[in-house]
């Protein structure tokens, strides 16, 4: 019998929150809860889908005790886990941190370039908080925490709260392992066992075998090279790919792959080796923040008000995706000690032989009751060493110019990225971004 567990979802009103619960509930036999919370700082927005999910918990795991809250004691007191995704400034700020760079012919994206570097300024504060909520309400729990961005979020809570019980992950190598899994004939991304290193949104894998030590390269490189992780001429259906800048972001994986045949790449590569190509093919006027707004968000708050106002979730479209299946599974392997080999971003210290001991990598670890141990990927050839070191200093000078509330460390931090041009277009950007998050950033000086 497993012991049951008490989980807080922060952020309560994400679009991601009710695929979580619906996958809880599918593994109640491996991870049982004894009681579920949410928590957000907007009690309107987290009461459409906590309306909907207490719906959802009644009808499938009424054993499962239910609370929603915006008050922080309540909320974190007597949990295991932290479950966090947040999005300090909502999808209005995605917005802006996408369209400004546009303006200059930058690449504007939630994660990667300056809009990355905006959107960390912002989440460093909100995660911050709730880590210190967590630790004097729950001392010994947990947070895993997908809020973004994420390379930029784990680099400020290593250095701001070092001894923070603190996991940072991301579900895009799971989603592209479940496309790998999709071109060999494998059921799930689960069959796989890779190595991998790199920063977040930022890696390659060098090898990718099948649980009996087949190796899946040969027939991988063969498809990314024509396809990229795209669909080959046969079809697809994984509902990911059905939305055209998916596909798009999946198939130009065949581009980056081209430069280095080595290896497999992470897609998201494609901001910093192509920043080009990207900006053209953008919309400056209607960017990825507004497809959100009119798809998953319209969609899930549209689901989530239907089943309050039935009052049955009977014939729920809402289902649990790749994205929870992973914290969930996390969850499970810290808890029930699955020894469960997991990608996850974490303090390098010599899991990437020939890079800073400090830097936050995602590479794979062995997940269990002691918490993770990274597992180590090697020396890696010059060309990666190059861009990561780049972008890990990026990174870092974010963090301190969010401490040391410095204009001219994030002036650099906007230059040295390989999506600016130049520290003439890294100030126009700069000094409109800061304009526009006048409400989130420290003043800088
Ligand atoms: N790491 C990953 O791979 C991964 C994958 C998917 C989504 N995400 C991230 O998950 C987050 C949620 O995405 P979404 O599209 O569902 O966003 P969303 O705007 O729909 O939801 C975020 C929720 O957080 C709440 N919130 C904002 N600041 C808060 C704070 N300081 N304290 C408490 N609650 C706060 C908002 O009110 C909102 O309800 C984003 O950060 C997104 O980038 C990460
Ligand atoms: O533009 P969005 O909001 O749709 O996505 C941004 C996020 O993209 C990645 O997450 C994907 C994930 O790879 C896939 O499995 C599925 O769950 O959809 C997600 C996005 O909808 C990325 O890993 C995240 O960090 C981004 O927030
Ligand atoms: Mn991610």
């Amino acid at each position: 019998m497993l012991e049951k567990k008490s989980v807080v979802i922060a952020g309560g009103g994400s679009t991601y929150t009710a695929g979580i619960v619906m996958m809880l509930i599918n593994n109640q036999d491996k991870f049982p809860l004894k009681s579920l919370k949410f928590y957000d700082n907007d009690f309107e927005r987290q009461k459409v889908v906590a309306d909907a999910c207490e719906i959802i918990i009644r009808e499938r795991a009424p054993e499962i005790e239910f609370v929603a809250t915006t008050d922080p004691e309540v909320a974190f007191k007597d949990v295991d886990f932290v479950m966090a995704h947040i999005r300090q400034g909502g999808l209005k700020m995605r917005e802006m941190d996408e369209k400004i760079p546009m303006k200059y012919d930058v690449v504007g994206q939630e994660t990667c370039g300056p809009g990355g570097i905006a959107y960390g300024m912002r989440s460093i504060t909100g995660v911050v908080e709730l880590i210190d909520y967590m630790e004097e309400y729950s001392p010994n729990a947990w947070m895993l925490n997908y809020s973004n961005p994420a390379s930029i979020v784990a680099e400020a809570t290593r250095v701001m709260r070092p001894n923070a019980k603190i996991i940072n992950i991301c579900d895009m190598p799971v989603a592209i392992k479940q496309g790998m899994a999709d071109i060999v004939g494998l059921k799930s991304g689960n069959d796989i066992v890779d190595r991998y290193y790199g920063l977040n949104h930022y890696g390659w894998w060098t090898e990718i075998l099948d649980k009996d030590g087949n190796d899946l390269m040969p027939k991988l490189k063969e498809h990314v090279k024509e396809y990229g992780y795209g669909p080959d001429t046969s079809g697809n259906d994984n509902p990911l790919l059905m939305e055209q800048s998916w596909m798009d972001t999946f198939t130009k994986a065949k581009d980056i792959y081209a430069v280095d045949p080595d290896t497999l790449p992470n897609t998201y590569l494609k901001y910093y080796l192509y920043p080009d190509y990207v900006v053209k093919h953008t919309d400056p006027n209607h960017t990825r923040a507004n497809e959100v707004m009119e798809n998953r968000e319209k969609n899930v708050f549209t689901e989530c008000r239907n089943i309050t106002s039935k009052g049955t979730a009977e014939d729920t479209t809402l289902e649990a995706g790749e994205h929870a299946e992973f914290i969930v599974q996390l969850a499970g392997a810290l808890s029930y000690n699955t020894h469960e080999r997991m990608l996850l971003i974490v303090e390098n210290n010599g899991a990437i032989a020939n890079i800073e001991n400090d830097a936050m990598v995602e590479v794979p670890c062995i997940v269990s009751k002691r918490g993770y141990e990274p597992l180590a990927m090697g020396k890696i050839p010059t060309f990666q060493k190059g861009m990561i070191e780049q972008q890990v200093s990026v990174e870092k000078l974010v963090v301190q110019a969010y401490m040391e509330k410095s204009y001219q460390k994030l002036w650099k931090a906007l230059t040295l990225s390989a999506t600016v041009p130049s520290a003439g277009v890294a100030k126009l950007i700069l000094d409109d971004l800061q304009e526009a998050n006048k409400e989130y950033w420290p003043e800088l000086s």
